[in-house]
């Protein structure tokens, strides 16, 4: 549905050339909700921006839906931005109109009759949960209200992509939720390919099918969500993970405990899908003669099941230790001592 290949773009400031995206390949299917994460400056603001020709590319190519965006120009050009819905992180509604009014826009600006468009605009009124509030102002409604006003009008020409730039992002944490929640709707509904850019793990672990974590302009690794959370390979990619695996409070806790005496060795053991549910640690304890005290647990849900994050601190012979250590690695689980290794 989207391919990019050899993608640049370099800003030109007075304090010389600043390259925002560096020479990227990255290919979406149809259907997909792909993220694009990365702390600011990464770059991922241009990225998203030059696939509906918002930003013009330095180098390389942009092709969405079948069109080969960057040579489109003028009238080409917005008929094939009409494939493209976009929303933004402060919604950018037109104040001065209401809720039915912002939505009908677009359809406007097609040429729609006057009922042809009431009768789209009551669609998506319903298909994003705003019923009896098309007569209201954006001053009069919530931020997940506004935004959802932001969805309805994006997907008002039957968009094939949504570009989802830092939607959430404005928003409180259980509002996020309910809008992530309303993306999948739509993503399964509408078989829409969704592509969103975010700093924030949570959003692709809720929603995302796949990933890619930019940094300074690249794209440093990317995959299926489950198995990144399974097995980030850059340190970027791990510090993102943390966001959503460690809670802030835990490194704290584990390095006051790491001063402790007898702590032992601790591990922090990653599993997913159905090794959630397994036994292991009374697999362990039967088979070794090790103790294992758990320190914390957690288990989060992705668009493609579950993983789960478990430290644990275990104590004994060295060398049992270590025979334990390794049957653990045998299942498929992921190991990594964090203290005394
Ligand atoms: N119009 C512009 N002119 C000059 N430099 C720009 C322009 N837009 C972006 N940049 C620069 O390009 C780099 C990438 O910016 P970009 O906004 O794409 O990153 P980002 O990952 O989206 O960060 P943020 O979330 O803070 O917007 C930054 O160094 C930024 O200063």
């Amino acid at each position: 549905m989207i391919t990019l290949q050899k993608l640049a773009k370099v800003f030109n400031t007075k304090d010389g050339a600043v390259t925002a995206v560096d020479d990227i390949d990255l290919t979406i299917d149809q259907g997909e909700i792909f993220g694009v994460i990365g702390y600011s400056g990464a770059g991922k603001s241009t990225l998203i921006r030059m696939l509906n020709m918002l930003e013009a590319p330095s180098e390389g190519t942009v092709e969405v839906a079948g069109k080969p965006m960057h040579t489109l120009k003028n009238r080409q050009l917005r008929e094939a931005r009409q494939e493209i819905g976009m929303i933004f992180q402060h919604f950018n509604l037109l104040w001065s109109r209401t809720v039915a009014e912002n939505i009908a826009f677009p359809l406007e600006i097609k040429g729609l009759s006057k009922s042809e468009q009431k009768e789209r605009v009551d669609e998506l009124i319903k298909l994003v949960g705003l019923e009896g509030r098309g007569g209201s102002y954006p001053s009069q409604l919530s931020g997940g209200q506004k935004q959802r006003v932001g969805i309805a009008r994006a997907l008002a020409n039957n968009p094939k992509v949504l570009l989802c730039d830092e939607a959430t992002s404005a928003l409180d944490p259980k509002t996020t939720d309910s809008i992530l929640d309303l993306l999948v709707d739509i993503n399964k509904k509408l078989g829409l390919t969704i592509v969103l850019i975010t700093h924030e793990m949570h959003v692709i672990r809720k929603i995302c099918h796949r990933v890619a974590v930019m940094e300074n302009g690249k794209i440093v690794e990317q995959g299926d969500v489950l198995d990144i959370f399974r097995r980030p390979r850059q340190e970027m990619t791990k510090e993102f993970v943390k966001q959503v695996t460690e809670p802030e409070e835990t490194e704290e806790a584990l390095n006051h405990l790491f001063g402790e005496e007898g702590i032992g060795q601790v591990l922090q053991l990653t599993f997913v899908g159905g090794e959630t549910q397994r036994p292991l640690i009374t697999d362990v304890i039967r088979q070794f003669e090790v103790d294992i005290s758990i320190l914390q647990g957690k288990i989060s849900q992705t668009q493609h099941g579950s993983y789960g994050s478990l430290y644990i601190s275990m104590r004994g012979d060295k060398n049992t230790v270590k025979e334990a250590v390794d049957y653990i690695r045998a299942q498929q689980v992921e190991v990594e001592v964090i203290h005394g290794g």
